[in-house]
């Protein structure tokens, strides 16, 4: 099958900034990706190339097929949700709604079916009659999406669409947002700088820094088999923990001497001789008392923080001379100044080489 949107060889440059440099992605029918980075990596500059709004400097844009690199973003099949809602502030919701197709001359009775469709599809039918200064952040998001579902649209492309959100509002509405992907099946394009967004929402993440796709993969994948230390240290959060030495066969030896062994790691590539490395654990496959006993490493530890989450605690210690973090579940008690003995479970952990910062 075709992909949905083919993006080839994309520059683009604002003057002698370079911002995007010769990317490339798939994105297949009815895929959710989610662009996910710092400030400034480039996601959103991709996402208005993508919709037309900026011009590209090199390289084409493909939506089903269509060359659209150089077509008007009215003509290129794709519907847009912003961070700011920008509605019309004197007309109503349904006149919010229906304006686009108005002004492009629809008949009036398919109109009404559209904008009905999408305020039941949105649950903001008794909003209709309102004026936007009359309704919620949550509200004026979802007339905003509204807008982009009536025009019937391939894909939909939301750049930070919650960010401007209180916390409850904003899972409120990720979670509406993953039922209407699975109710309509279109491809969406996400921006955000929100890891738990983009694990949460996305069939595929790419990880963006510096205008560069670091790793473009499932959320499993992404956060399980990092591909290097920028992609580990960015998604997770308290972050992984990362311990410098060198490895040399299955011996780590940290800096300050501590012996770790990693053979039940598993390499993606041939074992070097000894060469700086990286070890890196999160902060959930560290282990404490009987369940860091069959673990391959051990060390003796002191509780230095606890912070109880509800559910979980989260604990800081030091190992092999570092800080280190973990959770644990907050049936077990614990407090600072606490003995302990803590396990890794190295087979979860990774691997990266020091100079190349490429997972091993
Ligand atoms: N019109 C412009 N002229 C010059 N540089 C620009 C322009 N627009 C964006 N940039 C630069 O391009 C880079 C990428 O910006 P972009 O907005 O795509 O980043 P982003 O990852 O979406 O960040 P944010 O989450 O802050 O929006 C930044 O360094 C930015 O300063």
């Amino acid at each position: 099958m075709q992909p949905s949107v083919s993006i080839k060889d994309l520059s683009l440059n604002f003057g002698s900034v370079k911002v995007l440099e010769h990317l490339n992605l798939d994105i297949a029918q009815g895929e959710f990706i989610v662009l996910l980075g710092p400030s400034g990596c480039g996601k959103s500059t991709l996402l208005n190339c993508i919709a037309g709004l900026l011009d590209v400097s090199d390289g084409q844009i493909f939506i089903n097929g269509k060359n659209v690199t150089w077509e008007e973003p009215k003509d290129r099949g794709i519907g847009m949700v912003f961070q700011s809602y920008a509605l019309y502030p004197q007309m109503s919701v349904e006149k919010n709604l229906s304006f686009g197709l108005r002004v492009a001359g629809m008949k009036r009775a398919e109109i009404d079916q559209r904008v009905k469709r999408a305020a039941e599809i949105l649950q903001i039918e008794p909003l209709l009659q309102r004026k936007p200064a009359n309704l919620s952040g949550g509200q004026r998001q979802r007339v905003a999406i509204g807008r982009a579902l009536v025009r019937d649209v391939d894909v939909f492309l939301f750049d930070e669409p919650l960010s401007n959100l209180d916390a409850k509002l904003r899972s409120d509405l990720r979670v509406e947002i993953k039922r209407l992907h699975a109710r309509l099946k279109n491809t969406m394009i996400y921006v955000t700088h929100d890891q738990i967004e983009a694990l949460t929402l996305a069939d595929r993440i790419a990880i963006m820094k510096n205008g560069v796709i670091q790793q473009l993969a499932d959320p499993h994948t992404i956060y399980n088999k990092p591909v290097n230390l920028y992609v580990a240290g960015f998604i997770g959060s308290p972050s992984m923990n990362f311990i410098n030495g060198t490895l040399d066969g299955e011996i780590f030896t940290a800096e300050d001497g501590t012996r770790i062994p990693v053979g039940a790691y598993e390499f993606g590539g041939a074992r070097t001789g000894a060469a700086k490395a990286v070890l890196g654990v999160r902060p959930e496959h560290i282990f404490i008392g009987e369940a860091a006993e069959g673990m391959p490493f051990k060390a003796d530890a002191e509780i230095e923080i606890v912070e109880p989450m509800g559910s979980e605690t989260l604990a800081w210690t030091k190992v092999a001379g570092i800080p280190v973090t973990f959770r644990c579940s907050s049936d077990i008690p614990l407090a600072a100044g606490d003995k302990v003995v803590v396990g890794f479970d190295i087979a979860r952990g990774s691997l990266f080489d020091a100079e190349s910062e490429s997972r091993l």
